[in-house]
């Protein structure tokens, strides 16, 4: 759908510069999804993987972000093995509903009630980001953290339009249950994509 070079705005690798490549089509339906436009796969250009990788080598980062739309529903062996073999780190921001393609240096799970992720990716994430949209996705968020790995990092986020309200019971919570952290989305603050 889009590529651009930015700041990870996001989670344990949030002020980080990376490349994001963000692919076209998601069925998970999030109804506060921000990224509402990346649903339908059709309407987006279709690339070649070789000028991708070449883009995304043409910066002096190496972290490529490889988002969605859902990731994960595609196969993302080529497009991974293409960045691994050009020295770029691999990241993924995904909801763990599909099966798990790839070869990944740091995994971030978001998982989502509207389609429930597969044990296989909560098991491989190196980090569970809950978004937080009411006060009930506290304990949502415990039930998925009891089946991540041992060395899973944890992160609370609040949803954009609901932040001036959830952002205060996270903080609380955070304070309380401190294996979790704070995770915001600060690129909105800083106004960069
Ligand atoms: C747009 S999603 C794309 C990747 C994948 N489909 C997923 O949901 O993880 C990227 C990240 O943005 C988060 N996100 C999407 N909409 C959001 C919102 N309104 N407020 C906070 N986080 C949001 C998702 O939970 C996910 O961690
Ligand atoms: N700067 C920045 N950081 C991000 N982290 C996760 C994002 C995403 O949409 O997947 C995202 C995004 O869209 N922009
Ligand atoms: S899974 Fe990700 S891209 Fe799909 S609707 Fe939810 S937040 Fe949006
Ligand atoms: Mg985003």
């Amino acid at each position: 759908m889009e590529q651009f070079y930015t700041i990870q705005g996001e989670g344990a690798n949030a002020g980080r510069a990376a490349y994001f490549i963000r692919l076209g089509g998601c069925d998970v339906g999030c109804h506060w999804c921000d990224v509402k436009e990346s649903w339908d796969a059709d309407v987006h250009p279709r690339l070649s993987l070789e000028s991708l990788v070449a883009e995304a080598s043409a910066h002096p980062g190496r972290n490529v972000v490889v988002t969605g739309g859902e990731p994960l529903m595609h196969d993302l062996g080529p497009l991974t093995r293409a960045l691994h073999a050009a020295g770029m780190q691999t990241w993924m921001e995904t909801s763990g509903a599909h099966p798990l393609t790839g070869e990944w240096d740091w995994i971030c799970l978001s998982p989502k009630k509207f389609k429930a992720p597969l044990p296989e990716v909560l098991r491989a994430a190196h980090e569970l980001k809950v978004v937080v949209f009411n006060k009930s996705d506290f304990a949502w968020a415990e039930e998925h953290a009891a089946q991540v790995g041992p060395d899973c990092r944890l992160f609370l986020q609040p949803e954009w339009g609901k932040a001036a309200q959830v952002t205060p019971l996270i903080i609380d919570y955070v304070k309380q249950h401190p294996q979790w952290q704070v995770s915001l989305q600060t690129h909105k603050y800083l106004d960069i994509p």
